[in-house]
């Protein structure tokens, strides 16, 4: 049996990338982006189009000094030289000269009707452009790449110019034709048929480069490398101009197990969802959660049933061990849970559920109050303190400590007079018992919310002073039933955190305040829970 070619993973996430609609990068981000790149283990990164854009070309000057690549090449990427001048004295091919990257891919027409409408010149000056600009650059120590723009569709119009473009680029010099496609409106059984005859028709080094316009890049780029291609090209979480590009973590997850392909050193796929999650941080768009392989969904399971046969054996309800790709297992508990879930879910936050009646009363709990409006799937904390309660309602487990009694609360929302829009403030005052004793507090806030928070926290601050560690960081309504307007019951979700962790609890009612309160005081309550503060009550 011959040995399958060796493939080349070439990310153009800070490049096609960042054509993304709402994703700007600054140089540093660029530089952060480029080292888990290298940390994943990709063999090309493309860094951007110096010359073009000052900040690729401040990226290609920094990166010089400041990358320490162990694994990945940098790529300058940039066009073909104008029509009617010489590669040599082009400036924007000079540009790329200049960043000194070892590799460089040029971006050529190699659609007959580009040439004409979008370059406006003819087919024979953008067969010298193309030869003359790898000439140029292969002389001068570069290896090129050749980024085929609309190829597939170049091709389907006029198959012998599409490859006569790669035939030109390949005899002056150039390493690898990329087969790109721009519009990304092509299906992956006419990719792998195209590029089972260029291979054919060239016995070339092939790139694939597909856009996500048809939902279908990542499809594309598989069949193009069964078809032969050698190179494969996308981006960090499928980023890029319009759908996106291929997501390249995609790509490699499905190369390395389910092709067998090795396309990572050793222990890159491992990091592959700590780098899609920390790149989306530097570029500010919000992880995907069901993205495959890597999204906090991908592994996370819902249904009474999937759990009830995971919990024998988790192959049974999974593709792959989540941890190939460095993901976790999670369970959801909800109105679908059946015990199954609810032990599993108990399992992942430390809490014993084996007794067979706490595991059924907290079950039948769970699924009432869900359908009272609850939702303990995002609501991990109210979760943690239902199960509590429940077990020493049985007698089978000590009660969340009794850190302060509610006697009363009450909130007003005023403007001052003379105010305007935006001037309203709340108070609240709170009625309290804690260890200290009976306390009243009173607190203004910008919403009824954070009035009560502060009222709380002022009120149980001198008996608790851990609470000065909490903050109150997300807060989420949702309107139940919208057909009764504003007589709907709404649901809260409240996220609070502590240095270095964060918990989210549930509140429903009728009234938005009251459900909030409940939000509050249970996210507080599982703070000093968790920060193990005795009670004093
Ligand atoms: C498929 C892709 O995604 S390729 C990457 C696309 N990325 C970008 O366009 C981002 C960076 N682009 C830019 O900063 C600017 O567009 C620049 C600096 C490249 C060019 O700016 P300008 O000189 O103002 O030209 P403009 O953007 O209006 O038009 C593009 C020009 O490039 C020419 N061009 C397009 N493709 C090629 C090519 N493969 N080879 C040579 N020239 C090309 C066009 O014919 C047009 O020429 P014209 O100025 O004579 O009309
Ligand atoms: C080169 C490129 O990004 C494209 O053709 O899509």
């Amino acid at each position: 049996m011959t040995a399958l070619p060796a493939l080349e993973v070439y990310d153009t996430t800070l490049r096609d990338g960042a054509q993304q609609e709402g994703l700007s990068l600054s140089v540093v981000d660029k530089l952060a982006i480029a080292r888990h790149l290298d940390d994943l283990g990709v063999g090309v990164i493309e860094g951007g189009w110096p010359g073009a854009i000052p900040k690729d070309t401040a990226f290609f000057a920094r990166a010089a000094d400041e990358l320490r690549l162990r694994h990945a090449r940098l790529a300058a990427f940039g066009s073909t030289r104008r029509p009617g001048g010489q590669a040599s004295s082009d400036a924007q091919v000079r540009a790329l000269l200049d960043s000194a990257a070892p590799v460089v891919t040029l971006v050529a027409k190699s659609h007959v009707g580009h040439v004409t409408k979008a370059l406006r010149t003819t087919p024979e000056e953008n067969l010298a452009m193309v030869a003359d600009t790898v000439a140029f650059l292969v002389a001068e120590g570069r290896e090129v790449v050749l980024d085929a723009e609309h190829f597939f569709d170049g091709w389907l119009l006029d198959r012998a110019y599409a490859l006569e473009v790669l035939q030109v680029a390949l005899a002056a010099g150039a390493s690898t034709a990329a087969l790109c496609d721009t519009n990304g409106g092509h299906l992956p059984d006419v990719v792998a048929d195209l590029v089972a005859e260029v291979v054919g028709a060239t016995g070339a080094r092939l790139g694939i480069h597909c856009h996500n316009d048809t939902g279908c890049a990542v499809a594309s780029t598989l069949a193009a490398v069964e078809a032969g291609a050698v190179q494969v090209q996308g981006t960090l979480n499928g980023y890029g101009e319009r759908t996106g590009n291929a997501d390249l973590v995609t790509v490699l997850a499905n190369l390395e197990l389910k092709r067998d392909r090795r396309v990572l050193p050793p222990g890159g796929l491992t990091e592959a969802t700590r780098i899609a999650h920390a790149v989306s941080e530097i570029t500010n768009v919000p992880p995907y959660s069901r993205q495959p392989y890597v999204g906090a969904s991908a592994f996370t399971h819902k249904a009474g049933l999937h759990a009830s046969a995971i919990r024998v054996d988790p192959d049974l309800y999974q593709h792959v061990d989540p941890t190939a790709v460095g993901n976790d297992m999670r369970m959801l508990v909800s109105e679908m849970a059946g015990r199954a879930s609810i032990e599993l879910k108990g399992r992942e936050l430390g809490l014993d559920l084996s007794d067979p009646t706490l595991l059924s009363t907290v079950t039948d709990a769970v699924k009432a109050r869900e359908q009272e409006g609850y939702t303990f799937e995002a609501a991990d904390a109210s979760f943690e303190l239902l199960v509590r309660r429940v077990a020493c309602e049985l007698g089978l487990g000590d009660d969340v400590p009794d850190y302060f009694h509610v006697d009363s609360w009450r909130v007003i929302t005023e403007t001052r007079p003379g105010g305007g829009h935006g001037d309203a403030t709340s108070e609240a005052t709170v009625r309290l018992v804690t260890g200290g004793g009976r306390t009243v507090a009173t607190a203004e806030g910008n919403g009824p919310v954070n009035a009560l928070d502060a009222a709380l926290r002022t009120a149980l601050t001198p008996t608790y002073p851990e609470l000065g560690a909490l903050e109150l960081v997300d807060f989420r309504v949702r309107i139940l039933d919208a057909s009764h307007g504003s007589d709907a019951v709404t649901r809260v979700l409240l996220e609070t955190a502590d240095d270095g962790r964060s918990w989210t609890t549930v509140g429903v009612g009728p009234n938005v305040v009251e459900a909030s309160w409940e939000a509050l005081v249970d996210g507080l309550a599982h703070g000093l829970l968790h920060r193990q503060v005795p009670s004093r009550a």
